[in-house]
């Protein structure tokens, strides 16, 4: 894969489960959503989503699938066990007794566990008596759920004919890292894949990866990615010979603009939409090897300057949303910037930018519009919701 706009053929998404039901107005805060989703409503917004991909000829795998059925594979069924587990938690008698009961249950309900989490209430009868267990409300929980694995672009990132399992910066979301390492090592779809950066090196997250043309990437930095892990990226991806560039691009550190991606979209190979209080601020250092080992940096200069050298292109159009601030504050944040592209100039967005998508149609690209009042209250549009597997090169 070495664009955000070639024509998508394979992707993947996770159609939201039970560990939607775990968020209540004490959790939501810190599991990273900003109000109680209605979950039946989130899985028909997002069924929808998957079958306008359909639609449009992209396979659509779902995470809860693929988990399954890499844990049915023995390795991978004992790697979920050890990602469920946390002794530092539960305590060693404790930590023994759900280890030895998880180790016996097929691999549907561990993908449960998995993904949902679970409750002290909801633990096997352990044996013994466990003071971690006496002294816990049965409603806390035992294994944390992960409401946000419905944002599968930030826990893995194909780059080149690799991928990148990410290491995600916020407590609630590390381990989804176990999870995506485990499909990837073990699920017979993706097992022969080779991997880019490594899912313990400092954090990095999809939503901040963009790949603006073969060989070139810009990476965001903020809540999530750290210039630690932007550092890192580049010095992997270089020594594997899969990019030459890499813009660094300072972000604001704040829950609107948690990734790049929240501000700036491709939606054409020469072409982004983006929120335009950034077009005029973000500025990006450049990245290249040097030679011997080492990384050369240089900037920092306007982003859209140091963006269309690094691609080789005269200009990266700036699609003119010509929002009201207020306006443009609003949408952006509802995601109208975070856009999914399934070819150059078709992308979907969420149906309530009404403005935004206006601006994008007026410039002649494609928007399927897509509702998401449900899903987007953890904060995250189409882009974020999709973690492209396979794109054909733009032609
Ligand atoms: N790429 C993205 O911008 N993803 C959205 C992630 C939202 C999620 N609730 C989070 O805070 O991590």
């Amino acid at each position: 894969m070495d664009s955000e706009v070639g024509p998508l053929r394979a992707v993947l998404l996770h159609r939201p489960g039970n560990e939607l039901t775990r968020l209540t107005p004490r959790n939501n805060d810190k599991l990273l959503f900003d109000s109680i989703p209605w979950v039946g409503r989130a899985q028909e917004e997002h069924d929808a989503f998957a079958e306008v991909l359909r639609g449009r000829g992209v396979e659509v795998l779902l995470l809860a699938e693929v988990l399954r059925e890499a844990l049915t594979d023995p390795r991978a069924h004992a790697a979920g066990v050890h990602a469920a587990v946390d002794d530092r938690r539960l305590g060693e008698d404790l930590g023994d007794a759900l280890r030895s009961h998880l180790s016996g249950v097929d691999a549907a309900t561990l993908a449960e566990v998995l993904m949902a989490g679970l409750t002290f209430e909801e633990l096997p009868a352990a044996e013994g008596a466990s003071l971690v267990r006496k002294i816990h409300h049965p409603h806390d929980f035992a294994v944390d759920p992960l409401p946000n694995l419905l944002f599968t672009r930030d826990s893995s990132v194909w780059i080149g004919d690799r991928v990148a399992i990410s290491s995600l910066a916020m407590p609630a979301r590390r381990r989804e890292t176990a999870l995506l390492d485990l499909i990837y090592a073990y699920h017979p779809r993706f097992s022969h894949a080779s991997r880019a950066y490594g899912a313990h090196s400092a954090p990095v997250e999809g939503g901040d990866v963009l790949l603006l043309a073969p060989g070139v990437l810009a990476v965001g930095i903020g809540e999530r990615t750290t210039a630690a892990g932007a550092e890192s990226l580049a010095r992997s991806l270089f020594a594997d010979d899969i990019a030459h560039t890499v813009l660094a691009v300072p972000i604001a550190q704040a829950r609107a603009t948690m990734h790049l991606d929240t501000v700036c979209t491709m939606v054409a190979p020469d072409a982004v939409v983006m929120y335009p209080l950034a077009r005029d601020e973000l500025v990006a250092f450049t990245l290249r090897p040097d030679g011997d080992g080492s990384l050369r940096v240089d900037g920092p200069e306007p982003f859209l300057h140091a963006a269309a050298e690094a691609m080789g292109i005269e200009k990266l159009r700036v699609i003119d949303t010509g929002l009201d601030p207020v306006t443009a504050e609003r949408e952006q944040w509802d995601d109208g910037n975070n856009t999914l592209a399934l070819a150059p100039g078709v992308v979907v967005g969420y149906e309530r930018n009404v403005e935004t998508n206006a601006r994008l149609a007026d410039a002649g690209i494609e928007v399927l519009a897509i509702a998401g009042s449900e899903l987007g209250s953890g904060r995250g549009g189409p882009r974020c919701m999709s973690c492209p597997v396979v794109r054909d090169p733009i032609g």
